[in-house]
């Protein structure tokens, strides 16, 4: 695993005027294991988390991302490991827990609340609760006021889960695939209001999500999960600049690639798209130019499927072992 150490001063998501959500200490796990009678999980797992920061947490189908979250949180309970969040246990720690908001798909509400009685009772729960930040985002997602949760359809509830967990501020807010149902303006409206949030108002976010690219710029570090563990965990521009592009026929890109440590290679009749560690610099641009090569930088889904963590059947034993290295 190799953690973030990077300054995130530069990036466009923190404002210059941080509130107190800066002041806290982020969130430590340590050999945390979770196990679902004889079927482990969590595998052991460190993983650090800074205060303020933007996380995406990535990996295939069932490796483990919602009992993560969940586990931290204390939503679930761990088998064993500890966590640590503003270096306090959050197990039945009150305190602590009010701080934090998890965003999930099994989220469920009485089923004849509407988002009014919501919008009455979360703030008793939310010490950060903004009351006009809850409104202009339902307004925005045209969730409507008095219609029985049951009756919403999948968009309206995650449009309205979206809306509690940014009004919430907590310092601490978890985000399982927050999108489900979202059609694609109300995604893009979503990633406008998290940056937006977050720049107003720092806050740890971890979020989960299948939709790499379209979220790839709200993220700074990206964590990428196999298996019950974490395979890398990094700033997603040195993920993005770990690996470039190169694209053309397939003789020319054979040719061109020949002393390059090939990572992922795929074509359609002749034409080749092949992944490599590094960058094309210098001379080997002319090279590529020569050889009628496009060289580009790769988009993070295209980097994390060429590393394999978005493969099913990579995610086993034998593959963890086989760490995800940017190297
Ligand atoms: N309550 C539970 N009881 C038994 N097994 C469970 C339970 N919750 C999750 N699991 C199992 O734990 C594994 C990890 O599930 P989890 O939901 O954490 O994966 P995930 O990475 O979030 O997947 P996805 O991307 O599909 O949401 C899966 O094999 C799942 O079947």
């Amino acid at each position: 695993m190799k953690l973030a150490t990077t300054s995130h001063d530069h990036h466009p998501l923190h404002s210059d005027h941080p509130d107190e959500s800066t002041k806290t200490d982020g969130i430590t796990v340590q050999g945390l294991t979770k196990s679902y009678g004889k079927h482990r999980v969590l595998q052991g797992l460190d993983l650090r988390l800074e205060s303020g920061k933007v996380y995406g947490l990535l990996g295939a189908n069932g490796v483990g991302k919602t009992t993560l979250m969940s586990v931290i949180l204390n939503h679930t309970f761990r088998s064993s490991g500890q966590v640590r969040i503003d270096g306090q246990n959050p197990a039945e720690n009150a305190r602590v827990l009010e701080r934090t908001c998890f965003i999930h798909e099994d989220q469920r509400w009485h089923d004849e609340y509407t988002a009014r009685h919501l919008l009455q009772a979360l703030p008793a729960f939310y010490p950060r609760w903004s009351a006009q930040t809850a409104q202009h985002l339902l307004d925005r997602f045209s969730v409507p006021r008095k219609t029985p949760l049951k009756k919403l359809s999948r968009g309206q509830r995650s449009a309205l889960a979206i809306s509690i967990s940014l009004a919430s501020r907590a310092d601490y807010t978890f985000l399982d695939e927050p999108y489900l149902g979202l059609d694609p303006s109300s995604r893009n409206i979503f990633y406008e209001e998290l940056m937006l949030a977050v720049s107003e108002h720092p806050r740890l976010v971890l979020m989960s999500t299948h939709l790499i690219d379209e979220a790839a710029n709200l993220m700074e570090d990206v964590i990428l999960m196999r298996w019950g563990r974490i395979d890398l965990h990094a700033p997603v521009e040195d993920v993005t600049a770990s690996m470039t592009a190169v694209r053309g026929m397939d003789t020319a890109v054979d040719e061109f690639t020949a002393g390059y440590d090939v990572v992922s290679s795929q074509s359609l009749g002749r034409i080749k798209s092949v992944l490599v560690r590094g960058s094309v610099v210098g001379r080997e641009q002319q090279r590529a130019e020569d050889l009628h090569l496009s060289v580009e930088s790769p988009g993070l889904q295209e980097i994390v499927a060429a590393l394999g963590v978005l493969d099913a059947e990579q995610n086993t034993p034998e593959h963890v072992e086989n760490k995800g290295d940017l190297s």
